[in-house]
């Protein structure tokens, strides 16, 4: 019965879910919580019935970048039936917290706030101002979220200068620090050829075209695979290629027609593309070879985004000394008795790309050491101890980054202006 604990449950009881997730509700308790904890508030519909809440606890010094600390409040469905605890109630267990989400990233969110609470509570005043941001459709591409909100005159007016966002559990006692993301690129590809009897065997079947692909595809994705198995290249550096769809033949009220050879076949492919790859070239391959002409085969792409900034620039944030921030953070985690990993380029993709696309810094970081990795998965959980620790942590990290002075390039930039 403890009040932190009980909070989560809350937000985690919320079913946020595509494809209807309730986000109304969701912000609702948003607003419950910054008013409980006296920040100000703002809820804004870039697109109808998709609220995104903004929070903000005005710095001593309003002049100053500002911090941003991001999350979505969307989370990706669910099967219920093949999980041991329902996934919208937020049941504790041996310890751990079980919902959709509790990774996922509500627990982020609510450990924002609760932070900020504590922090409160000891009388700290920020000298940066502190913004909080609660972001629909991150799921399912973050067009109507995310990418509307950084590309807003309201994101210009709050000057961030550091954005924090999720990142990824770790399985040891390590958090993982991401500096960069994949970007997705998810693949429909399509074959067609000349339907006929299924006894006959010819060539230029729409299955034979697409089996084809699907052969060429498999080679390309063990071959990367290889280098991470191998060592050689870590999870965020290599394309990944996963199937999630196939779909073919001729259906009947039993099932499929048995004597038939279709006439189209289709495939799908979540594909995950690093800043450092050759994305250019992953196009020609896609084009060329996966799903050619010559074979009768077309292709169309459901969800892409560049790894490229409009000046060809690789989209990600810096993690050596001109980047101050990433010390700041290291420090805070040190100082908060946690240790920390090697910088990473998360393996799938987040918001935060949308505002290192603006030229603002973003980290992504979910405080969760000495936990499975269990997002988009069933039976997903957080362990209660791992999700307390973690606002401890953002208490020292958020101590550390309002109070840190004037000493970024944007930092002077701006008193500069003031001037
Ligand atoms: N965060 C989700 C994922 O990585 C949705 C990203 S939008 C393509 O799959
Ligand atoms: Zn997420
Ligand atoms: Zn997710």
């Amino acid at each position: 019965d403890d009040p932190i604990l009980q909070r989560f449950q809350q937000y985690l009881q919320i079913d946020t879910s595509h494809p209807t997730p309730n986000y109304h509700q969701a912000a609702d308790f948003i607003l419950s919580q910054a008013k409980s904890l006296s920040l100000q508030s703002r809820t804004i519909e870039f697109v109808k019935n998709k609220p995104l809440i903004l929070l903000k606890w005005p710095g001593k010094n309003p002049n100053l970048p500002s911090i941003l600390l991001n999350s979505h409040t969307d989370v990706v469905p669910v099967e219920p039936h093949k999980w041991s605890h329902p996934p919208f109630a937020g049941e504790i267990s041996d310890g751990n917290i079980f919902a959709r989400g509790s990774q996922d990233m509500k627990c982020v969110g609510l450990q924002y706030l609760e932070s900020i609470r504590n922090l409160k509570a000891s009388n700290f005043e920020p000298l940066r101002t502190i913004y909080i941001s609660f972001i629909p459709d991150e799921e399912i591409g973050g067009h109507d979220g995310a990418d509307r909100f950084a590309n807003s005159e309201v994101f210009d007016e709050m000057n961030v200068g550091i954005v924090l966002d999720e990142g990824l559990a770790s399985p040891d006692e390590s958090y993982r620090l991401f500096y960069a993301e994949r970007c997705p690129m998810w693949l429909v590809i399509k074959a067609a050829g000349a339907p006929g009897h299924g006894a006959k065997l010819y060539d230029n079947t729409a299955m034979e075209n697409l089996l084809k692909s699907v052969e060429i595809v498999r080679r390309f994705r063990a071959a990367q695979f290889d280098l991470v198995k191998a060592g050689l290249k870590e999870e965020g550096e290599v394309v990944s290629v996963n199937m999630v769809f196939l779909k073919a033949g001729t259906p009947s009220p039993t099932g499929f027609v048995m004597n038939l050879q279709p006439s189209e076949a289709q495939a799908g492919f979540d594909i995950r593309v690093p800043p450092i790859a050759d994305q250019a070239s992953l196009e020609r391959r896609i084009a060329e070879e996966w799903a050619p002409a010559s074979r009768n085969m077309t292709f169309e792409f459901k969800q892409k985004m560049s790894v490229y900034d409009k000046n060809g620039r690789p989209i990600l944030t810096a993690h050596d000394g001109s980047n101050p921030w990433w010390a700041l953070l290291e420090g805070a985690i040190h100082k908060a008795n946690r240790k920390f990993g090697k910088p990473e380029i998360f393996p799938a993709s987040t918001d935060a790309r949308y505002f290192r696309l603006r030229g603002v810094p973003a980290i992504g970081f979910s405080p969760m050491a000495n936990t499975h990795i269990l997002l988009h998965d069933h039976n997903e959980f957080l362990n209660k101890e791992e999700y307390l620790k973690g606002i401890e942590v953002y208490e020292s990290i958020l101590e550390a980054f309002a109070s840190f002075p004037a000493e970024t390039k944007k930092d002077e930039e701006a008193i500069r202006d003031e001037l």
